[in-house]
C-alpha cells in the first residue's frame, strides 16, 4: 500500500493513532495505544515522566519507526498519509505536519524575521527555478518572497513579536522565543502542529501569553494542535480532548473535566502503587458521593 491512500475516516478526524506500539531493546516505550484527534481541536498528551509522551511525538513526526501500529493523517482535502510509512522531510513536507521541540531550535544569530523566512526556504527555493537567475528577483521567486514576507509578519503579529522583527532571535526573552518557534511552524503552513512542553519554563504571564497565541491559531485557521505539556493550567484552560499515558499505555481518554476527575489519572499523577488504585478510585467516589 502507498503511503498516501485512501481510508474509511470521518472527515472530521485528522489524525488516528492505532495499536502503536515502540520498543527500545527490552522496554516498551508504548504498549498498543489507540487514539484519535480532531480537525480543528488542540489534542493534549499527557503522563508522568518517561510515559512515552515525547515517542509518541517522535513516531507522529518521523523521527523513530514504530515497531508496530498504525498512524493516520487526515487532510482537509481528503488525501490519506500513513505516517509510519514516510521519511520526516515527507511528513513535514507533504503530510504537513510541523513540530517544535522540548529544547528551543532557534537561529540566535538570525532576526526574528529571518528566523520565519528560512522556514519558507522550499517554497521560495521552487519559485526561483533553483536557478541564479531565478534568486535574481526575476519572475514568480519575486512574488513568492513578497508572500513570504508578508506571511512571516502576520504570524509576528499573532506572537506578539512584530516589534522585535529585526533583532537578533537570540536576544528575545524566553517566553517570546517559545512563540517564535511556534510563528516558524506556523510559516510552513501546517494542518497539524506538534508541540513538545511550549510552557516549560515560562512564567505566569509567558504562560498566558502562549494561551493567547494557541487559541488563535485554533480560531484563526482552524490547525489542529498536538500538545505534550506538563503544566495543567495551560493543558485545562486550552485543550478541547485530554489523552493521559502512564508507562506507554493510555489510561484516560476525554474532554479536561473527564480526566482531571479520572481516579486512574489521580492515581497517576500520586504516584502511587498499582494495588493503591482501588483505594485511590474508592475515596474520589465517596468524595463525589458526599457532594451530591
Ligand atoms: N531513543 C531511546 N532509546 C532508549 N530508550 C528511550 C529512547 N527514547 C525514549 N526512551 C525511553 O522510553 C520511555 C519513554 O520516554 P519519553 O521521553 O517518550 O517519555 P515522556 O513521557 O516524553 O517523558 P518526559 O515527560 O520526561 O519528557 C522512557 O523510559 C525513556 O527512557
Amino acid at each position: 500500500m502507498s503511503p498516501a491512500k485512501m481510508t474509511t475516516m470521518s472527515s472530521d478526524t485528522l489524525l488516528k493513532v492505532e495499536h502503536l506500539s515502540m520498543k527500545f531493546g527490552g522496554l516498551m516505550a508504548i504498549n498498543d495505544l489507540s487514539f484519535e484527534a480532531k480537525r480543528g481541536d488542540i489534542t493534549a498528551l499527557i503522563g508522568p515522566n518517561g510515559a512515552g509522551k515525547t515517542t509518541v511525538f517522535n513516531c507522529i513526526t518521523g523521527f523513530y519507526k514504530p515497531t508496530m501500529g498504525m498512524i493516520t493523517l487526515n487532510q482537509q482535502s481528503g488525501k490519506q498519509y500513513l505516517l509510519e510509512r514516510l521519511p520526516d522531510f515527507r511528513i513535514t513536507k507533504e503530510a504537513r505536519v510541523a513540530r517544535t521541540f522540548q529544547n528551543i531550535r532557534l537561529f540566535s544569530g538570525l532576526t526574528v524575521l529571518e528566523n520565519l523566512l528560512v522556514a519558507q526556504h522550499n517554497k521560495l527555493m521552487k519559485a526561483s527555478g533553483y536557478t541564479i537567475l531565478g534568486l535574481l528577483n526575476i519572475g514568480p521567486y519575486r512574488k513568492e518572497a513578497a508572500a513570504s514576507i508578508e506571511l512571516a509578519r502576520f504570524w509576528l503579529e499573532k506572537a506578539d513579536l512584530i516589534s522585535r522583527a529585526d533583532d537578533p532571535a537570540g536576544d528575545l526573552p524566553y517566553g517570546a522565543q517559545r512563540r517564535l518557534e511556534i510563528a516558524r511552524a506556523m510559516c510552513t503552513e501546517p494542518e497539524l502542529l506538534c508541540l513538545d512542553e511550549p510552557a516549560a519554563g515560562l512564567n505566569p504571564r509567558e504562560s498566558a501569553a502562549l494561551n493567547a497565541l494557541l487559541q488563535g491559531i485554533r480560531a484563526d485557521t482552524g490547525t489542529s494542535i498536538l500538545l505534550i505539556e506538563h503544566d495543567m493550567s495551560v493543558v485545562m484552560e486550552i485543550s478541547d480532548h485530554v489523552v493521559v499515558l502512564e508507562y506507554g499505555q493510555k489510561i484516560s481518554d476525554g474532554t479536561p473535566g473527564h480526566v482531571k476527575n479520572d481516579p486512574r489519572v489521580i492515581a497517576a499523577y500520586l504516584g502511587v502503587e498499582d494495588k493503591e488504585v482501588e483505594e485511590v478510585i474508592a475515596t474520589v467516589e465517596s468524595l463525589e458521593g458526599g457532594a451530591n
